[in-house]
């Protein structure tokens, strides 16, 4: 598929495919187009030329219901800063098919404390930030997880418990794309991966 952004070719004649229950690294350098990758997977911009299915679905004629099956986890976070995290998460139950129980789980396996849970999400760190909007991502009901920098911002202890995290989804049926920097972690993670180069991607190999 190719996607024009302003009429820059963000991705251009892009071949990717995933499977149920699988994790796929998509790696590369900045600018490569990994993100426009998953905005595309998450009905988020459309493919100019191409074709782009996600369940069987074409995100652009059934957007609703593609996103309904597909959370996606960005570098900036749709959470309502004037809310507490505990509020939020309330939210994203209600709204957004988030396990309220399961993403209280997350926290505390993330090491949030309830004081974190109970002030205004725009005092957070940085760290707990991310460490709220992961637990949201892993806890939502939906069979594809977009995740873009997920190691991003998260100490050593942290990146590795969300690690199993998105492993127990994939191992629970689920697939887990991945847009990440560090190629350390692939190893451990990713069944296959994906290298990007000026919009194009190409299958490294699988494990
Ligand atoms: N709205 C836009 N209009 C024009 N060009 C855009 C737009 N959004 C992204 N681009 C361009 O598309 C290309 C791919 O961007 P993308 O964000 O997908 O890269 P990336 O691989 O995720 O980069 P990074 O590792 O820095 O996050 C970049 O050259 C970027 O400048």
């Amino acid at each position: 598929m190719t996607v024009l952004l302003d009429r820059f070719p963000a991705l251009v004649r892009c071949d990717f495919d995933a499977y149920e229950g699988e994790v796929v690294f998509v790696q590369g350098p900045n600018g490569s187009g990994k993100t426009t990758l998953l905005r595309l997977l998450g009905g988020l911009v459309e493919a100019f030329a191409g074709s782009v299915l996600v369940f069987g679905r074409d995100p652009k004629t059934e957007a609703r219901a593609v996103r309904r099956e597909v959370s996606y986890l960005a570098h900036s976070y749709q959470m309502y800063e004037e809310l507490s995290g505990r509020e939020n998460l309330s939210f994203f139950s209600a709204t957004a098919s988030c396990d309220l129980e399961r993403a209280l789980e997350w926290t505390r396996r993330f090491g949030l404390i309830d004081r974190d849970l109970d002030v205004r999400f725009r005092v957070l760190s940085a760290g707990q930030r991310k460490k709220m909007s992961a637990a949201i991502a892993l806890s939502r009901r939906t069979e594809l997880l977009l995740i873009d920098e997920p190691h991003a911002l998260l100490d050593q202890a942290t990146k590795a418990t969300l690690d199993r995290g998105l492993l127990e989804l994939a191992q629970a049926g689920r697939t887990v794309i991945i847009a990440s920097h560090e190629l350390d972690r692939i190893a451990t993670l990713a069944s296959r991966t994906y290298r990007m180069s000026n919009g194009t991607a190409t299958l490294m190999g699988s494990s």
